[in-house]
């Protein structure tokens, strides 16, 4: 076996039931857009309890092996695969991973499902490779794959900016939500690509978060495309205030107990999807980065 695998502090030879939680953007602000075309944003990304989850086994062959199928996501594509290839190449580690992705979330849910399970695999093969990278070096890797992914790494309620990439902690209490999938699943690049997206909502501070009016600039292009995403924000807002998260299609709102949202879930559409969850203060993977 590989020295890393064989150094006394005895990473695991797997991990199983490894969590990748979804996150809700409790709002999102587009204020302005770079040469690259990538949208400057202001968002408070909060992590739940729910999600998909990853088990990993260690191969000292060296390759990567994706063990479930996912429709419409060949395993090269797939940003487990890519997440784990990325470590390999910038560690040099010659030790390699069986993969099996169980997946709950919805794909184009605006839940960063595939972002998520990207993280995980990061989090996951740095403690069972050895690989020591630390949390900001796996979140610049996670950049590569995707714009949600160095969220999940730094593992816990943010306010972000940047194109989602720069973090500061936010305290926020703990709370319960529902969330509804509409009937639909929506592309992030059709989101941002649109012509009707306004681009230049003025940036707030922090410290102005609780008090400020804030909103989902991504919503009204969202709901225009896709009326089912109106629909379900309408729905669901005879019971709590309802916004959409990320580029959709899921819609949520913050509900008052376990009661309300079961029988929110109970009363939802048949032609559409609802759960619960509740807020997740850390990432379960959190220590495997310092
Ligand atoms: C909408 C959010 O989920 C909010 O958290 C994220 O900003 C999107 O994160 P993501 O799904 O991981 O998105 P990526 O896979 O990085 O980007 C998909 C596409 O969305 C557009 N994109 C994404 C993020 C961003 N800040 N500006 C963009 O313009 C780009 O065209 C990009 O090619
Ligand atoms: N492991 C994966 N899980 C889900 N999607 C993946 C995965 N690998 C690649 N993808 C691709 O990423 C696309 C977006 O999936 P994802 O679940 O991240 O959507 P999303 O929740 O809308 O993301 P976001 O909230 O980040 O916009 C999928 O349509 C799929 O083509």
């Amino acid at each position: 076996m590989d020295a890393h695998a064989l150094n006394a502090a005895s990473p695991p030879l797997r991990l199983t039931g490894c969590l990748a939680p979804a996150k809700l953007n409790l709002f999102l602000h587009v204020v302005g857009r770079r040469a690259d075309g990538y949208h400057l944003l202001q968002t408070a990304f909060r992590m739940l309890d729910w999600g998909d989850t990853l088990d990993f086994e260690l191969r000292t062959d060296g390759l990567i092996r994706r063990r479930t199928d996912l429709d419409g996501v060949p395993p090269e594509q797939d940003l487990v695969v890519r997440a784990a290839r990325l470590l390999q190449g910038v560690t040099g580690c010659k030790l390699g991973a069986d993969i099996a992705v169980h997946k709950v979330l919805p794909m184009g849910g605006g839940l960063g499902g595939g972002s998520s399970d990207a993280a995980t695999t990061l989090l996951a093969l740095n403690r069972l490779w050895n690989t020591k990278l630390s949390r900001q070096a796996l979140q610049d890797l996670g950049l590569a794959l995707g714009a949600d992914v160095p969220f999940f790494i730094y593992g816990r309620d943010a306010f972000a900016e940047g194109v989602g990439e720069h973090f500061q902690p936010l305290q926020l209490a703990p709370a319960r939500y529902v969330v509804i999938l509409p009937g639909v699943h929506i592309s992030t690049v059709e989101i941002f690509s649109s012509k009707e997206l306004t681009r230049n909502t003025d940036p707030i501070k922090i410290a102005d978060f609780a008090a400020s009016s804030t909103r989902n600039d991504l919503q009204p292009v969202a709901c225009n495309r896709y009326p089912e995403v109106a629909r379900a924000i309408e729905w669901l807002a005879q019971f709590a205030p309802a916004r959409m998260t990320g580029s959709g299609a899921c819609v949520f709102a913050e509900v008052a107990s376990e009661d309300e949202a079961r029988r929110i879930v109970a009363e939802c559409p048949a032609s559409w999807k609802a759960w619960q969850a509740l807020s997740l203060e850390r990432h379960p993977l959190y220590e495997s980065a310092t």
